[in-house]
């Protein structure tokens, strides 16, 4: 479903190149969630920002769903990013004005689709992520899992091909954290949905099916689960440690 090939991104400081992503190279399978960990500043923002196609790669090549999105211009790039791909943020960027289910129709709304069919596809992703009681209610209305779980729900309107969440649990708590996990599990499960999540923490990464670990712009390792959760929590905890890179919580 998405293929990152040998890709490269240097960013330029006055004359100074930095190179921030080095040959990197993953796939991930329809229906999978993986996440993405590492250091701070090991390059994880910037590769979700090349394949969310939000900022330009030097080399190698991104294959959604088997189309190269090397080389697009910017219309064709923003018309893929509308139809195919879904996105989630830390800051849950909802907009104020709106209720919560008018958040969900959003993008059907900016992609002009008709008003029942879209009504009726918002009313199912309310129930699937248990948002159903607080549909009327505005965002600052809500708590922040209340509001992510409608960031899922918002970026599931259009059935993307992948949903791109950057840091999706970093502004809740442990609870609220679950439950956006939950929504995840849900999208995944139940609409074959696949998911990749850059997170520092070890928690949410634990309910993947596998995580690619950076290290200053390469690929560490790639780690699949195999046993429980909490092994696997355990194992990723132990590699972040040794890297330096994890800020799991602690009721974990
Ligand atoms: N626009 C930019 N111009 C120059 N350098 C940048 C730019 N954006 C990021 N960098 C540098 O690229 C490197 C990787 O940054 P990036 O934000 O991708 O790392 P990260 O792994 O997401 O870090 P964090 O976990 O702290 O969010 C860092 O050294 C950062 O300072």
């Amino acid at each position: 479903m998405l293929k990152v090939n040998h890709l490269s991104k240097s960013y330029q400081t006055g004359t100074n190149m930095y190179p921030v992503l080095k040959d990197i190279t993953f796939h991930v399978n329809k229906g999978e969630f993986v996440a993405v960990m590492g250091p701070s500043g090991s390059g994880k923002t910037t590769l979700l920002n090349c394949i969310s196609c939000f900022i330009p790669h030097d080399h190698g090549e991104i294959l959604l769903n088997d189309k190269n999105l090397t080389g697009l211009d910017e219309n064709k790039l923003a018309a893929i990013r509308n139809k195919h791909l879904g996105f989630v943020f830390q800051d849950f960027m909802l907009l104020d004005g709106l209720s919560v289910f008018e958040n969900i129709c959003l993008p059907q709304i900016i992609a002009k689709k008709p008003i029942p069919q879209m009504e009726a596809k918002a009313q199912k992703l309310c129930s699937l992520f248990g948002i159903e009681k607080i549909k009327d209610k505005y965002p600052a209305e809500i708590s922040g899992g209340e509001k992510q779980r409608t960031a899922v729900a918002r970026a599931m309107m259009n059935q993307p091909y992948v949903l791109l969440a950057d840091e999706p649990t970093g502004n809740l708590d442990s609870k609220s954290c679950k439950a956006v996990i939950d929504a995840f599990l849900q999208a995944k499960n139940e609409m074959h949905t696949t998911i990749f999540m850059v997170t520092h923490d070890s928690y949410a990464a634990s309910f993947c099916d596998r995580v690619i670990v950076l290290k200053d712009g390469e690929v560490n390792q790639e780690l699949t689960k195999t046993g429980t959760r909490r092994e696997f929590m355990d194992q990723l905890l132990n590699v972040l440690r040794e890297l330096g890179g994890d800020d799991s919580h602690d009721a974990a």
